[in-house]
């Protein structure tokens, strides 16, 4: 059992998926897990806040008994029906049936969707609109829509009486609690944010505006801990990330796709050149780094250099990956320079250059540099002219 106060009316119920691989079945989450989160509020009403994932079912009901002790929930609080947090929404349901279900008019026709037609009677169901209250006693809960952050019925929670944000997905982390508690909430917010969410960038600035009014004391958000501390600068970094600007405007990423190692070299060479001349510079190997880690780099920096072979005529895939995923995520408003590789016909800086026409206001360095096979002097000048070019203003 891990239940645990957050205040004297709020709970912890959620549960820890310390062995997860994959979250969403791609991102790299091994060996620190994730953490479903899950709350209990407790007044003369009581409201659960949303349910957990279903590979952590029985922790979170043995949770919930306990913050229960022996009452019944009055309120299911739906924040949106993604599985890793509505998957025991039907369950609960079951388990309390004089218990209400509250959404939002998009929340429970997903619902229907996930559980089948019964699972919604309407006289279970509360919807609420924006700015609307759900009295729990000295606990009032108003919620704020937030389409798209990520899913489409998406809303946040604001209880008024402690000034506490359920915040859905928004400020989550990736990280069991019990394998994280000391490790700082940027890093991994980072990374599940841009992976995540990020597509989002106007969503989430809209929702950051109906927040700017709201006195906060505490986040609740769904994966990762509860915020008590410096909620300023996590409000910052999602005010930055959301509206695309990079952490380190003057940081280039060198990022690089090689099979036999001379376009890796090259692109260590630039990195060097750029060194030399008081960059600060971060290289990342696509082939050995999972791109969810690569593009979390690319959008922290203000510039990023994409090296690559040619492949089969076409770009090697790991850096094909790597551009599916910018483009996928809305990557925006950097500067790019191109180096490509090719023994018998380079195609490598004309493949990326079409993909990142396809993103918007991207700067391109006029020069490409182009190796034959290997670096050679004419490579190499092209080189110090990328470096140059990178670094001016
Ligand atoms: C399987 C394979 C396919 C390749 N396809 C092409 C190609 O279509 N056009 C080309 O100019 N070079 C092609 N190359 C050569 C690479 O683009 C590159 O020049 C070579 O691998 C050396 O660079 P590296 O040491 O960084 O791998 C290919 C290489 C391999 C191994």
């Amino acid at each position: 059992m891990n239940a645990y106060p957050v205040t004297d009316a709020v709970t912890y119920v959620g549960a820890d998926d310390p062995d997860l691989a994959l979250f969403e079945g791609q991102h790299p989450v091994r060996p620190i897990g994730v953490s479903y989160n899950s709350y209990v509020i407790t007044d003369q009403k009581i409201a659960v806040m949303d349910t957990v994932d279903a590979r952590v079912t029985e922790a979170w009901l043995e949770n919930l008994d306990y913050a229960l002790d022996g009452r019944a929930p009055d309120y299911l609080i739906i924040s949106h029906m993604e599985p890793d947090h509505a998957a025991n929404v039907a369950r609960l349901a079951a388990l309390y049936p004089e218990m209400k279900l509250v959404g939002n008019a998009k929340t429970f026709a997903m619902l229907r969707q996930f559980f089948g037609p019964d699972a919604a009677p309407a006289d279970r169901l509360v919807t609420v609109g924006e700015g609307d209250v759900l009295e729990l006693g000295s606990h009032r809960l108003r919620f704020f829509l937030a389409p798209m952050v990520h899913w489409p019925e998406v809303m946040v929670t604001y209880e008024e009486s402690e000034k506490l944000l359920f915040s859905a997905d928004a400020f989550g982390r990736f990280g069991a609690l019990s394998l994280t508690e000391k490790a700082p909430w940027a890093p991994q917010a980072r990374r599940y944010y841009l992976n995540i969410v990020g597509k989002y960038g106007a969503q989430v600035q809209a929702l950051l505006k109906k927040l700017a009014a709201l006195p906060v004391e505490a986040i609740l958000p769904l994966h990762g801990p509860v915020l008590t501390q410096e909620i300023g600068r996590c409000l910052e970094l999602y005010d930055l990330w959301s509206s695309y600007r990079p952490e380190e405007p003057d940081r280039v990423l060198v990022a690089y796709a090689s099979i036999y190692g001379h376009t890796k070299q090259a692109a260590l060479a630039l990195a060097d050149l750029l060194t030399e001349r008081g960059a600060d510079v971060t290289t990342c190997d696509l082939t050995t780094t999972h791109v969810s880690d690569a593009l979390t780099q690319a959008f922290c920096c203000g510039k990023l250099v994409l090296a690559s072979v040619t492949y089969d005529g076409g770009l090697f895939p790991p850096m094909e990956e790597l551009l599916n995923h910018l483009k996928a995520k809305n990557f925006q408003s950097r500067k790019i320079g191109l180096m490509e590789n090719g023994s018998w016909a380079p195609q490598a800086a004309r493949l990326m250059r079409a993909r990142l026409e396809e993103m918007k206001n991207l700067t391109l360095c006029p020069t490409a540099v182009s190796i034959r096979s290997a670096l050679n002097e004419g490579s190499r000048q092209q080189l110090e002219q990328l470096a140059d070019e990178l670094l001016a203003p």
